[in-house]
């Protein structure tokens, strides 16, 4: 494999400014594709982008546009930071623009409605490229902290050794530490359950329980969601990692977590409408997500109690309070069953 040199990140939100800035930090060419040209241009010429990361000054060697087809030009590798929903739909139209070889690396964390697909598997599907030209980046790492370049570390899983080694190398940073590994359905998993447990983390905040109602559906999140990995085939020890109980302790802890304030805003009482409202654009992948984990789980005979509830919640109007009750009264049973 060769060296990454030319970087096309596909996506202006959040993240993909935030990763970005991470492979240009690490010395990397790097065009961000937005679809609005105004944030393309601020990106470019201010070195801004105000509507997601307002306080990060964007380093030089990061210009953006709103033509696809610019951002992909001689790209090794193309990272895609869309929502999860829109995956399908936004890599079939930039299909034909796509680099031949380049690593397609995907950020998004969510489980794709109706197909139940992990998203590196519809990113194969849709580029029609084998699944070891598919990389993983999946973590604790919220944008704003790593925008503000707090110590942190990722995985990039590949079943590809070298492509992953090639792109840990270029988002290697003072600030940013990635490990390689090669459990792409473990990472994956990790990264789309933690934000249906962040949902409900939220709920519990809202509703003003403490921290032991955290930890208590924290735990027992990573349980539901080893479960459900190793009905997938992932590595148990995956979930131990920073794709799995790093970024679910990343998120259900903290209050920059967009999940966790949806869920907080549904405990505190707002309608799903509302709560959305307030999110102002920004995607919280669980509302959608917790609907397509819970069907994969009943399609393995996975029992999910916590992202069942979540979804119940979120789609059938059921009350948090009432589901903290269900979900403690539910049939006494041993630890490890
Ligand atoms: N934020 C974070 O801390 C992290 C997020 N992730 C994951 O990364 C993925 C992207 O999240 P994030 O960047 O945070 O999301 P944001 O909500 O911050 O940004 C979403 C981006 O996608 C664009 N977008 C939305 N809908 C479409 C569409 N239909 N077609 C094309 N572009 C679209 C938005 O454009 P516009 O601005 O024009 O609406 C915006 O640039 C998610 O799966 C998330 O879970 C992973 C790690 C960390
Ligand atoms: O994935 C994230 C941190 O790793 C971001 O979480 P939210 O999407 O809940 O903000």
């Amino acid at each position: 494999m060769e060296s990454i040199r030319r970087v096309a990140v596909l996506g202006s939100g959040s993240w993909g400014t935030a990763f970005a800035k991470v492979i240009a930090d690490a010395g990397r060419d790097v065009v961000l594709w937005s679809r609005r040209q105004t944030v393309a241009e601020e990106i470019t010429r201010l070195h801004r982008n105000s509507d997601y990361l307002p306080d990060v000054t964007l380093p030089m060697n990061l210009t953006a546009t709103s033509d696809a087809a610019a951002a992909l030009a001689d790209a090794d590798a193309v990272v895609l930071a869309v929502p999860s929903q829109t995956l399908r739909t936004n890599l079939a139209a930039w299909r034909p623009l796509l680099p031949a070889g380049a690593t397609l690396v995907s950020t998004a964390k969510g489980v794709e409605l109706g197909s139940l697909k992990r998203m590196s598997e519809v990113i194969a599907e849709v580029a029609e490229v084998p699944a070891d030209q598919v990389a993983v980046v999946s973590g604790p790492n919220l944008a704003k902290e790593v925008g503000a370049e707090q110590p942190t570390a990722t995985v990039i899983a590949c079943t590809d050794e070298r492509r992953a080694e090639a792109l840990q190398h270029a988002c290697s940073t003072r600030y940013f530490r990635p490990y390689t590994n090669v459990d792409v359905i473990g990472c994956e998993l990790g990264g789309a359950c933690k934000n249906v447990i962040g949902l409900a983390c939220g709920m519990a905040d809202g509703l003003g329980f403490g921290d032991n109602t955290t930890a208590t559906l924290i735990t027992r999140g990573l349980a539901e969601t080893a479960r459900l990995g190793a009905a997938l085939g992932a590595d148990p020890l995956t979930f131990a990692g920073l794709a799995g109980l790093g970024d679910l302790v990343a998120t259900c802890s903290s209050p920059l977590s967009r999940n966790r304030t949806f869920g907080a805003r549904i405990g505190r009482g707002d309608s799903i409408a509302e709560a959305q409202a307030a999110a102002n654009g920004q995607v919280a992948e669980g509302v959608k997500s917790c609907a397509s984990i819970r069907e994969l789980g009943a399609r393995h005979g996975v029992e999910m109690p916590i992202t069942d509830s979540v979804y119940r919640v979120c789609h059938e109007a059921l009350s948090p309070r009432v589901m903290a009750a269900e979900l403690l009264g539910r049939a006494r049973k041993a630890e490890w069953s």
